[in-house]
């Protein structure tokens, strides 16, 4: 089925590049003449496992093909929004205009029969608004809300293979076009939930809603044990075993962050407000200054394991991205607590395997540097705020020669800890003992 996905960000590249490799005819349109120019040429534009050989192999087929021209999209039969839905910078709640310049630039080219798709994350009331203008246009063609429940690191296998489908949508029609573009997914027998669009859209902010109360959760133990001596970590498996509570989920550390998780609460929280319930969510006001607090907790900790003397003093800060197997710091607890602790004067030496590009293009002001040996080099402190397997993987023996002195926060239960305290360092697990 030919196909077209408005936004090719971390969500849409890859959606387009899935749907080709599944054997559709895809076109991919951003406004980013940057971002259009590395896909054409079959380049990510940022770091997703499998994502480089998936799209070189749909864009050699030639039934993948990207452009900054919306006109290009006409033609297809269904036609995916994919594009931002960030934070206002004047509230809480989620910015709609990327959503509504894609809606509107995409309407004349339009057919009768055309499946028009949201996949972006929208506050509930998006899409019937969207269906009422689609209607009132006369193009005859219909909307359906699919939302996107990938995750950054795993997007190529969650696409093929997702957990389950969500149609929102008003007609047979819609579910079968639907149904044609999944045909691999159902055949695997993923459940498919089919509904309306304000089910839809709910479920997609109430699932990371749940995921960031969760996260909240165990860090709300986490200060319990900090100040009980118990351990968070153990408390977290042993919850886990619980099949009704599970393992997943339940790390401590710094908490979350993300281009998702931190603004999709805070734009349901406004939602609810705006549909007169804001009592129903307040508590993922909570959730978030629960996550938030992680990250003072960090910089307090680097502060009384210096003694206080924090200024020109060397951290090692392992991890910029917000999660390890992706480069993307949006919102990053790492970043944000490397920054904090070089406004306090520190000499930070930061780094991370793929998210320095982009931490530098928002704070040029940190130093960074590429070589994890080389950060750890003559530190009097190390962060590890991003936990990937090269940092977890760290010997403490090894690591002990480098640094000045052996001080650790491990920020994500990392580490085994009683390896690191025979090797001599002192270990500050955040809630582990
Ligand atoms: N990143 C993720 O893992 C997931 C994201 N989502 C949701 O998907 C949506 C997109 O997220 P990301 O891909 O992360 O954002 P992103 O910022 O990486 O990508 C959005 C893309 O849309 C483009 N764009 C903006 N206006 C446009 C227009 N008028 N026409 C064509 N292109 C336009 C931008 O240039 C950008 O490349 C958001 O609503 C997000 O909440 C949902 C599930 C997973
Ligand atoms: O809407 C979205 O964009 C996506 O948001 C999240 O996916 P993602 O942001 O890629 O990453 P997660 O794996 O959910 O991790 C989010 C944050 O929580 C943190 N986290 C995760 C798990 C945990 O136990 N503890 C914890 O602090 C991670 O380090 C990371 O900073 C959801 O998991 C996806 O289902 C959803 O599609």
């Amino acid at each position: 089925m030919r196909l077209s996905v408005i936004g090719c960000g971390y969500l849409g590249a890859v959606h387009a590049a899935a749907m080709t490799s599944l054997g559709h005819d895809v076109v991919g349109i951003d406004v980013d003449p940057a971002k259009i120019a590395s896909l054409t040429a079959a380049e990510p534009h940022f770091y997703e496992p499998g994502l480089g050989p998936l799209l070189a192999e749909s864009v050699a087929t030639g039934r993948l093909r990207f452009s900054t021209d919306i006109a290009d999209a006409a033609g297809a039969r269904v036609h995916f929004l994919a594009v931002g839905t960030p934070q206002r910078k004047d509230s809480t709640a989620a910015d709609l205009t990327h959503v509504d310049a894609a809606f509107d630039g995409l309407l004349p080219h339009l057919a009768a029969g055309d499946l028009v798709v949201g996949k972006s994350t929208v506050p509930v009331g998006t899409a019937a608004g969207l269906a009422a203008r689609l209607e009132a246009s006369g193009t005859g063609a219909e909307l359906a809300w699919n939302p996107e429940f990938l995750r950054e690191g795993y997007a190529v296998r969650d696409t093929v293979e997702p957990d389950r489908l969500v149609y929102g949508v008003t007609s047979d029609r819609a579910r079968e076009l639907l149904d044609e573009v999944y045909a691999h997914a159902l055949s695997l027998a993923i459940p498919r939930i089919v509904t309306d669009f304000a089910t839809a859209e709910l479920v997609k902010v109430s699932a990371n809603a749940f995921l960031a109360t969760k996260i909240s959760f165990i860090n709300a133990m986490a200060e319990i044990a900090e100040a009980t001596g118990a351990d968070v970590g153990e408390l977290a498996d042993a919850l886990g075993h619980d099949a009704r509570i599970g393992r997943r989920f339940l790390n401590a550390g710094v908490g979350f962050g993300g281009g998702c998780l931190p603004k999709d609460i805070r734009a349901f929280a406004a939602r609810a407000e705006e549909l007169g319930r804001g009592e129903s969510l307040a508590f993922l006001k909570e959730v978030d200054a629960i996550n938030l607090r992680r990250r003072d907790r960090v910089v307090t900790i680097a502060q009384e394991a210096l003694g206080g003397h924090v200024h020109e003093r060397r951290i090692a800060v392992l991890g910029l991205s917000f999660k390890p197997h992706s480069d993307d710091v949006r919102d990053s607890p790492a970043l944000d607590i490397a920054v904090r602790l070089k406004g306090l004067g520190a000499d930070v030496r930061a780094t991370d395997p793929q998210g320095i590009a982009n931490a530098r293009l928002r704070h040029p002001q940190l130093t960074y540097v590429e070589d994890t040996r080389a950060a750890l080099q003559d530190a009097d402190l190390v962060v590890l705020v991003t936990e990937w397997p090269e940092y977890a993987g760290l010997d403490p023996v090894e690591t002990g020669a480098l640094v000045a002195g052996r001080q650790v926060i491990d920020g994500r239960g990392a580490l085994t800890s009683a390896a690191w305290r025979e090797a001599g360092w002192t270990y500050h697990g955040m809630g582990r003992g």
